[in-house]
């Protein structure tokens, strides 16, 4: 797919350019007064030309959303159904196919549709984001008087559809109020189907009746039946509207019943977050944050972690938790080595899993493309490798592959423990995940955090630092404070590379204590 991977979203302007190619090409042999697609490729063509910086562009959810919807839209109803539904070109028919598998181009699909959508809603419910606003592509306050992103009606429309179709009407009628707002000085006139008045009406007034605004349904159901006074269902719904309105009339008028109010359905209760789920939700949106007195004992320092080369030029330590231990180290890769390994990814991620090995699957817990840097295979990764040795103190001889990943729109990891329930089973002899070494690959602008729930910790990525933190205690028992996750990201593209050190190996080099931890912060596994 390509909305778990910013990465991915961008090769959506080759497929769109090559398609731009082959329709002009169709439009001049078949000389045909198509102005619609005419206005439509120009359109397409003239937004090609004015995004700037493909990174930049895409690192902002809207035109990420908005380039998907073209594809899996826009493109359907504006260009291939006029013209193949209409004329037999056969010929072009094939000769676009095959060009876009020749090239390996594969076109986005209604699920990257609404992986876009259910992204865009994730940040909304994340960073308390006004429709309004995001509709104009501001993400922040900041950036108020720079952004005036062209969302169209019949994009607004679709957001406030598949966001009703969740049961999220609150979000769901505030899309579909924006659609309605813009109906009337819609710049993309040319997209087919037009979407109507009546369509959005359909959405929005029972969407206010599942708010529990029987009264503004009620309205917007009458402006239906204006527009079409033979419309079917808006028929059947003014009869039930106007039953239900008039009970209350006759509910509120009686003073028996005032007494004694009627027992309306009411609002389902919000499911109650776990404990680590709220505090994830709060550290991301940096409403919460260690206290003066959790941040005490930290400290800065120039490190060369006991190797004589490092004396040379030691590292920037930040430490970040004491216990268990969190630390950042700054610079730890130059630009080019990140920049070097983010191009080996681009083009080889592929969607990310979760759960036990043999038992993975794709989910919305974290929605991110990646793949696998193995050292053998790439000598060039020799440096890193040491130098992830140095700062650790651990052997890389029982570590994973490094993974390269790369996060979509609004792409997050909700909060997980790295190490797994079964080590032997996923592991083996090499023992389970002891420490895990991230790498921030390029600066996120807005979001994208790593969260510590448990410690009141939001880590910013920073181009070429390395978070680094010990999942198990020294006597290999689980640490259940380690629970962390990616906060989503809200404008840009997030590429991080993890390093996960395991058991085996590291005997002398992190011996346990004399005392068991085996019972320690247990209380925090489920919650
Ligand atoms: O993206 C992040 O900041 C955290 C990633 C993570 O926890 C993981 O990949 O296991
Ligand atoms: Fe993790």
């Amino acid at each position: 797919d390509y909305y778990s991977a910013i990465s991915e979203v961008e090769r959506l302007l080759d497929v769109e350019a090559f398609l731009v190619e082959r329709f002009e090409d169709y439009l001049e042999k078949a000389q045909q007064q198509q102005e619609n697609i005419e206005r439509f490729l120009q359109h397409v063509e003239q937004l090609h030309s004015r995004h700037g910086d493909i990174e930049a562009f895409f690192g902002n959810p809207i035109n990420a959303f908005t380039t998907i919807r073209r594809l899996v839209h826009d493109w359907k109803h504006s260009v291939f159904e006029p013209v193949f539904d209409t004329s037999n070109l056969d010929n072009y028919k094939t000769s676009v196919s095959a060009g876009l598998k020749k090239a390996e181009i594969q076109e986005p699909t209604k699920e990257d549709l609404l992986g876009a959508t259910r992204g865009l809603w994730r940040l909304q419910e994340m960073y308390k984001l006004p429709t309004k606003q995001l509709a104009t592509g501001i993400l922040a306050p900041e950036e108020q008087r720079q952004m005036n992103l062209s969302i169209s009606a019949s994009d607004c429309y679709e957001i406030g559809r598949h966001l009703c179709q969740m049961k999220e009407y609150s979000y769901g009628s505030e899309w579909l109020l924006e659609a309605r707002t813009r109906l009337p000085r819609d710049p993309s006139g040319y997209v087919l189907p037009k979407i109507t008045k009546v369509q959005i009406l359909e959405q929005l007034s029972p969407a206010f009746s599942q708010l529990g605004n029987k009264k503004l349904a009620h309205k917007l159901n009458n402006e239906i039946l204006d527009a079409e006074p033979g419309h079917e269902e808006a028929v059947k719904n003014k009869i039930v509207y106007e039953a239900l309105l008039a009970r209350e009339r006759s509910i509120s008028s009686s003073p028996r019943m005032k007494l004694d109010p009627p027992q309306e359905a009411a609002p389902e209760p919000e499911p109650e977050l776990k404990e680590s789920q709220e505090l994830y939700q709060r550290v991301c949106r940096g409403e919460l944050r260690q206290s003066p007195k959790e941040q005490r004992y930290l400290r800065c320092w120039l490190s060369h972690q006991d190797v004589p080369y490092q004396r040379l030029s030691p590292f920037k330590v930040e430490q970040l938790s004491g216990d268990p231990y969190v630390a950042y180290f700054h610079d730890v890769l130059s630009d080019k080595e990140s920049e070097q390994i983010i191009e080996h990814g681009k083009g080889q991620v592929t969607r990310s899993e979760i759960g036990q090995t043999g038992n993975s699957t794709v989910s919305e817990i974290r929605t991110s493309q990646n793949t696998w840097l193995w050292y053998e295979n790439n000598p060039w990764l020799a440096d890193i490798k040491q130098r992830l040795e140095d700062i650790t103190g651990l052997s890389t001889d029982t570590a994973e592959p490094l993974q390269l990943v790369n996060y979509g729109i609004g792409g997050q990891y909700e909060p997980h423990f790295d190490f797994m329930d079964d080590a032997e089973k996923n592991f083996g002899w090499k023992g389970n995940r002891l420490l895990t070494a991230l790498f921030y690959l390029n600066d996120v602008p807005l979001g994208g955090a790593t969260a510590f729930p448990f410690l009141h910790l939001a880590v910013p990525p920073v181009k070429g630092s390395l978070l680094v933190w010990y999942n198990l205690h020294r006597s290999l028992h689980k640490d259940f404070r380690t629970k962390h996750a990616g906060c989503p990201v809200l404008k840009g593209s997030k590429w991080i590379c993890n390093e996960w050190f395991h058991e085996a190996a590291q005997e002398f080099r992190r011996p346990c204590a004399l005392t068991s931890d085996a019972e320690k912060f247990l209380e925090l596994e489920n919650k």
